[in-house]
């Protein structure tokens, strides 16, 4: 069967979407059609696939729009930062939205607000939680990491050099007992003041070129370290791109950064 697909990146995190309005054209959503559409040699190719349906379909409320997020490996994640600018800059581009108002986008990790000004996205990532802090391995070295939860887990390891965490070719060694459904576990270095650039592992994708959340996870990691002030923007550096994350006076999260929409096609997979 042929249908409509589209290719967009966030800080090149990249993504494949399907429309799927009213959960007709792919309700059984399965992991071997996600990882065949994620596959990047006989596939698309991405880290994920946004699946974009009417909450209603999946008796989800709190905004008209779903984003279904699926990881590359086929597995379902609460959450996505990067693909949740992606998706509101689809539904803007679609006219699927108010471009007068902000787009709210549900998620199984609650309902994110996104503000467009020009290229630029910025999304509401919430209130941060603070789990168990733990120690992540690679290669037989270790680090504390400090659990930040952004609606999925993350693990953050602060090194010094990004290379500590070497080759990143399969997951870092973790606590399950902390982590009972996986981690995304983050590597980070200081580059300044309010200024850090970072590596990650992502829970079913493996290393990206840069995590949304991860981010957002850095960036309370470090501004606890550093006993910042609420309204402090803290600059991420990664492989993929720049974010900048501040976290407001009523402990929310804020995510600035592109995104864009690089295909739109068709696929029999
Ligand atoms: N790339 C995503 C994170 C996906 C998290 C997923 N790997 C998980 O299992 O939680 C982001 O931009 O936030």
């Amino acid at each position: 069967m042929t249908y409509h697909f589209l290719k967009g990146h966030g800080t090149e995190n990249d993504f494949v979407l399907l429309p799927d309005h009213d959960g007709t054209v792919h309700g059984d959503l399965s992991a071997d059609r996600v990882r065949a559409l994620c596959d990047r040699r006989a596939g698309l190719g991405a880290d994920g696939v946004l699946r974009v349906v009417r909450s209603e379909v999946l008796g989800e409320t709190g905004a008209e729009w779903f984003m279904d997020y699926r990881n590359s490996d086929g597995s379902v994640s609460e959450m996505c930062g990067n693909g949740v600018r992606v998706f509101a800059r689809h539904l803007l581009d679609e006219g699927l939205v108010d471009a007068d108002e902000p787009v709210a986008v549900a998620t199984r990790a609650g309902v994110k607000m996104v503000t467009r000004d020009g290229d630029l996205f910025t999304v509401d990532m919430g209130t941060p939680r603070r789990g168990a802090d733990s120690t992540v391995t690679v290669e037989g070295r270790s680090w504390p990491a400090v659990h930040v939860d952004m609606g999925n887990p993350h693990a953050v390891a602060f090194v010094s050099d990004l290379a500590d965490a070497g080759p990143l070719l399969e997951a870092p060694g973790h606590d399950r007992e902390v982590y009972p459904h996986g981690v995304n576990v983050e590597f980070v270095v200081r580059r300044g003041p309010q200024h850090v650039a970072m590596r990650v592992h992502e829970r079913g994708s493996g290393e990206t070129r840069s995590c949304g959340t991860g981010a957002c996870a850095v960036m309370v990691a470090t501004a606890l370290a550093d006993d910042a002030p609420r309204g402090t923007a803290y600059t991420v550096d990664l492989p993929g791109g720049t974010l900048t994350i501040t976290w407001t006076d009523d402990d929310r999260i804020l995510m600035t950064g592109p995104a864009v929409v690089v295909a739109r096609g068709t696929t029999d997979l």
